[in-house]
């Protein structure tokens, strides 16, 4: 059987990242696998462990069919090795840090995908943004700005997540705690698939 892909979304900030590194070594030891990014963005960023390349080699990468998904966002571009289609096609499930803009994308590719939304209010958002440190307050604001584009999935409505089969798992609490919700939607979920 096919394995899932996990595509986790939210606003720069929400969490996804320290989501993705707390909830690895639980959900490793269930046969999930983790994609490493390859991002136009120089390696010493603070954040993930993505793998950093220029702009050129992204579309060098890119053209030579080295991604199952790619997009563009913030200034930067954002690839998902194709290796994640191997693992997939042996049945384990993957997990990807997903854009919001790219979801409808995605969906034609991996129709079965589960979208799950990171959810924080902005004003915490913010302060988490300024904490990290790892963009300029402009750049900051013009991230919240995105945010508040997305009218579909960004602040989205309860029933406009339901009719895009959207999972929301809120991040505003302690971060075990979004850990354990995020176990258990997949638990739900798998017994659902
Ligand atoms: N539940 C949480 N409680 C407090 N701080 C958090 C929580 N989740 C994430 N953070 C902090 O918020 C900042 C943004 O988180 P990050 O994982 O980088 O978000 P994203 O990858 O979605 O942009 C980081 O400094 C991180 O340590
Ligand atoms: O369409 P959106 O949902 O806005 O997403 C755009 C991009 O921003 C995030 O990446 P990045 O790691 O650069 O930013 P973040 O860590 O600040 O979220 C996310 O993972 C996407 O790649």
């Amino acid at each position: 059987m096919q394995g899932r892909l996990i595509y986790l979304m939210g606003p720069s900030g929400s969490g996804k990242d320290s989501l993705l590194q707390a909830a690895r070594a639980p959900l490793e030891a269930h046969g999930c696998r983790f994609a490493r990014r390859v991002i136009t963005r120089s390696a010493e960023s603070v954040g993930e462990d993505a793998l950093g390349v220029t702009p050129a080699e992204f579309e060098r990468l890119e053209g030579e069919g080295a991604f199952a998904l790619s997009w563009r966002a913030n200034g930067l571009a954002y690839g998902i090795p194709r290796e994640i289609d191997d693992w997939l096609s042996a049945g384990q499930d993957v997990l990807i840090n997903g854009s919001r803009g790219h979801l409808e994308a995605a969906r034609q590719r991996y129709p079965q995908l589960l979208a799950i939304l990171l959810q924080v209010d902005e004003a915490v958002l913010r302060r988490r943004l300024l904490a990290r440190g790892r963009e300029t307050p402009e750049q900051i604001e013009q991230r919240l700005a995105r945010s508040r584009g997305f009218s579909t999935v960004g602040g989205a409505s309860a029933a406009t997540v339901a009719q895009e089969h959207i999972c929301v798992l809120d991040n505003s609490g302690p971060l075990p705690q979004t850990v354990s919700r995020l176990l258990q939607l997949l638990d739900e979920a798998r017994q659902c698939a």
